[in-house]
């Protein structure tokens, strides 16, 4: 029997100190998201991040915290019971951090009968501290736990037409009577660093004004890449004229060179140039969470009216959007009804 398997990043078990403590711990020792040596790495995480940035995260998760929990793993959680009803095969959710680990997802699946799961990361666009730490963990879990289970992965679908349709559609439905002047694609950010060691070409991503628009093999894992193309594709669809729109990158970390420009930068930028109604749309994320529920519709807003600007409108993730749902069914379908070809 087949089964899938959806994974998102995850949140702390509670907005308190302590759970986000444990959680960005977590997080921030993975290799793929902090990507230093480990002495390094735990001098960084646990002598200097943990000390301050647990209270403030705490403070920042309680002001997006839902009832029924964090809005990241509700939402993922109502993604997953919509696909349920329209998939035969057992769809089980798990994430990348937290509680709700990857290895009791394959459990949930073997305990159903299932021998072959497709893994799916909720990740339109590709990077090595999202995607890929998903697949190297998943597949490490396997091997000492599931030796026998065959595992398939999706890969990053950002360019796919369907999803752009998808995209463009919802993003257009959104702002259908709102008279905005510019529409901002806000993406998380990741370290400049990350694009060079995902480059398979070693040479092809130099960062600069055109390596991402010049065809390479490089762009299959490109993260900078593939958030251009989103941006670019989406314009197209919607026929955004030149000027109306911007990509950025949101959420740095840190001290090192992050993918530019930044989002709070552009929109201090946009609020100065004498922009008064602007939208953003965060297509980095398929489920709003702190990233977006906080940092953009809140600190982002925040700035837009310090610098003048008057209506901020956020677009939401695709969440449980049914098209989406639909979407993402379809692949599945499409996967359960192929032979078997397994990675
Ligand atoms: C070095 C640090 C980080 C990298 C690299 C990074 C990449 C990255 N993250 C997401 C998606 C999400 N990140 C979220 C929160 C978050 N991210 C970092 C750091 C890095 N992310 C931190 C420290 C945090 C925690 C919050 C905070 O303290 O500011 C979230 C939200 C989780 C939630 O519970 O709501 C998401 C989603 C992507 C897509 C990405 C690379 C492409
Ligand atoms: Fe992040
Ligand atoms: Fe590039």
């Amino acid at each position: 029997m087949k089964g899938i398997l959806l994974v998102n990043l995850g949140s702390p078990d509670s907005p308190e100190p302590k759970d986000v403590k444990k959680y960005l711990g977590e997080f921030l020792m993975d290799e793929r998201v902090i990507d230093i040596p480990f002495l390094a790495r735990t001098a960084l995480v646990k002598g200097i991040i943990l000390k301050t940035r647990p209270k403030q995260s705490a403070a920042a998760y309680k002001k997006i915290w839902w009832d029924e929990g964090s809005p990241l793993i509700v939402l993922s959680e109502r993604l997953q019971n919509k696909i349920q009803k329209q998939v035969e095969e057992p769809v089980a959710l798990a994430m990348r951090y937290g509680s709700m680990t990857i290895k009791k997802g394959l459990q949930e699946l073997v305990d159903k009968g299932v021998k072959e799961v497709l893994l799916f990361p909720l990740y339109p666009q590709f990077a090595m501290a999202t995607t890929e730490t998903i697949l190297v963990l998943a597949e490490d879990i396997r091997k000492v736990h599931f030796p026998d289970l065959k595992i398939e992965s999706v890969p990053a679908f950002y360019n796919k037409p369907d999803y752009i349709e998808v995209l463009s559609n919802a993003i257009e439905n959104h702002l259908k009577g709102i008279d905005y002047e510019h529409l901002l694609f806000s993406y998380h950010g990741v370290p400049e660093r990350h694009i060079r060691k995902s480059d398979v070409t070693k040479s092809h991503c130099k960062i600069d004004g055109s390596c991402c628009t010049t065809a390479s093999k490089a762009h299959e894992f490109c993260y900078r890449h593939q958030c251009y193309e989103v941006t670019r594709l989406v314009a197209e669809k919607l026929k955004f004229k030149e000027g109306t729109y911007s990509t950025s990158f949101q959420s740095r970390l840190g001290f090192d060179p992050w993918l530019l420009p930044y989002t709070d930068r552009t929109i201090e930028r946009l609020g100065k140039q004498g922009v008064k109604n602007m939208a953003i749309v965060t297509p980095a994320f398929v489920s709003d969470c702190l990233e977006t529920l906080e940092e953009i519709a809140m600190e982002g807003q925040e700035i837009f009216h310090e610098m003048g600007g008057k209506d901020f409108t956020t677009v939401p993730c695709l969440n449980d959007d049914d098209e989406f749902v639909n979407l993402l069914s379809k692949w599945i379908s499409e996967w359960a009804k192929a032979t078997v070809k397994v990675s």
